[in-house]
């Protein structure tokens, strides 16, 4: 599992560590580990041009010790300084000592002379090091520091981001205006959950872990399942399963409108691991036509015969009453598409077996009243109110798919999947999900890790689908047995 802890729990651990150790030695572990991974970026230290962007705070002060430490290997190294006053004054030392120089300042040589400066540099540089601002962040980047953020972003150099991309919110992801994109983030003590949740994971690219012996407690703000915990959590048939211990999901879904909403839902409950899928709605005959092992039905969901979950709403149109009657079985549901606008909040927040909303930003955003822009600059928020609204558990599908617990508060760790690709933002590639993530709850799994496996299975999916090109939908469910294996091979 990968976690991310709150800056507030960072600090905690921070400072229990510093304590029982000598003075900056945790700025030396930090220092050292930025400037290896600097070293396996640009291959050859010796001769390389580096430039060090530095703020005022202690993010600086790792930037400029890494700095020295690549001078003392060769490496011609500048220092651009925000505030030369309050810059972390062992950290310059050290860069001095090590044969490292300092930019023209803002202060001493105005504006115009700093900025021409900084962008000559930035220029000629093979390396750019983004010491602006850490976990120490408040706000958007200041204007002082916004141009040199917009300077590196055009750069050839490589970018590496210390601790994580300044101008991105280290707690919840979020860019409001400028912000550095990095070609690494070199993060310390665990990851921030800004470096993990859209927009600020796209800024981070790739992150490196450096430890630097920070002891931090069970419950994380987000987490990523890795293949081994998918792993772990895939249902399994024993001995003894026929297809009814195995589960069996309902699917009431599709319309005589959109028939293939049906038949992708079942083609996704088909491979998420429950023993069988019943069919309710309209779209009998497309759905049997294409999977002749699904058990149809025409009588509405009440009368269905028994399932252990539910799946209702991709392409339902207005048929409110199959999501009522669904809403009211004592089984898990899923809820997703048009069955997010038809579910009467009363009616799922009274449930007592838990349910799952699946909605798009778009979708979260007419939920939550508010503009879909909102929702994807704010998507852990968002996340988090929409589960505490509804007492459900939400998973927000988008480039980073979050998945939060019914509390919806900041308690509970929310689970961000990774595996998704851009190549998923094809018609009918929710539906998919949502029969696999249904057909995930029917075979036992709680509705946060159905989510949260099913989002990573689907965007594997994707990606051994696509390998590169365009896919359609039944060709991301077609590939669900191979991304299945691959997790189960490790
Ligand atoms: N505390 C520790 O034990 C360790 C901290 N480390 C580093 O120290 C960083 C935290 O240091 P600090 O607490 O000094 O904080 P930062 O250096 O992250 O930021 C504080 C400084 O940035 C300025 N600032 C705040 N918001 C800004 C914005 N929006 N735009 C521009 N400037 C802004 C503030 O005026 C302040 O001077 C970590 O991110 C990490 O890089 C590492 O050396 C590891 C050990
Ligand atoms: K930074």
């Amino acid at each position: 599992m990968r976690t991310a802890y709150s800056v507030e729990t960072v600090r905690t651990a921070e400072r229990e560590l510093m304590a029982r150790l000598p003075d900056g030695a945790l700025m030396q572990r930090a220092a050292a580990g930025l400037a290896a991974a600097c070293a396996d970026l640009v291959g050859r230290v010796y001769g390389s041009r580096v430039v060090l962007l530095v703020g005022s705070g202690d993010n600086g002060g790792d930037a400029l010790y890494a700095g020295a430490r690549l001078a003392r290997r060769g490496a011609g190294v500048t220092a651009v300084l925000l505030a030369p006053e309050r810059t972390h004054a062992g950290g310059l030392a050290a860069l001095r000592r090590a044969g490292g120089g300092v930019a023209p300042s803002r202060q001493a040589d105005g504006i115009p002379a700093f900025l021409r400066a900084a962008a000559d540099l930035i220029d000629r540089a093979d390396l750019v090091l983004d010491g602006i601002v850490g976990i120490g962040a408040k706000g958007p980047l200041r204007p002082d520091a916004a141009p040199l953020a917009a300077l590196a972003s055009r750069a050839r150099a490589a970018v590496v981001a210390v601790d994580l991309p300044s101008g991105v919110d280290p707690d919840t992801g979020e860019v409001d205006g400028e912000a550095i994109r990095a070609d690494l983030t070199v993060t310390f003590g665990t990851h921030k959950p800004g470096l993990l949740v859209d927009p600020g994971r796209e800024y981070a690219g790739s992150v490196r872990l450096v430890d630097i012996g920070l002891s931090l407690p069970g419950e994380a703000a987000v987490e990523a399942l890795q293949h081994a915990d998918v792993a772990r959590l895939l249902p399994v048939p024993g001995a003894e399963s026929d297809k009814y211990r195995r589960g069996v999901v309902g699917i009431a879904a599709g319309s005589a409108r959109y028939p293939g909403a049906a038949v992708l839902a079942v083609s996704g409950a088909l491979r998420g691991g429950a023993g069988a899928v019943r069919y309710v709605g309209p779209a009998a005959d497309a759905v049997i036509a294409r999977f002749p092992e699904t058990l149809v039905s025409d009588r509405g969901p009440r009368k269905a015969g028994r399932v252990q979950a539910w799946v209702v709403g991709p392409g339902a149109g207005d048929d409110a009453s199959a999501v009522a009657e669904v809403l009211a079985a004592d089984v898990p549901v899923l809820i997703d598409a048009d069955g997010l606008r038809l579910a009467d909040v009363d009616a799922v927040r009274g449930r007592d077996a838990p349910t799952l909303m699946t909605p798009h930003a778009g979708e979260a955003a007419a939920l939550l009243g508010v503009a879909r822009e909102e929702v994807e600059r704010a998507r852990l928020d968002s996340v988090r109110e929409l589960a505490g609204r509804y007492g459900a558990t939400v998973l927000l599908k988008g480039s980073t798919t979050l998945v939060a617990g019914p509390g919806g508060g900041a308690a509970a760790a929310v689970r961000v999947n990774a595996t998704g690709t851009s190549w998923l933002a094809t018609a009918g590639s929710g539906d998919v999900l949502s029969g696999l993530t249904g057909s995930l709850l029917a075979a036992g799994l709680s509705a946060v890790d159905a989510g949260s496996v099913g989002a990573y299975l689907h965007g594997l999916a994707g990606r051994l689908a696509a390998d590169g090109a365009p896919v359609g939908a039944h060709d991301v469910a077609a590939a669900l047995p191979l991304a299945w294996r691959d997790v189960v091979r490790g």
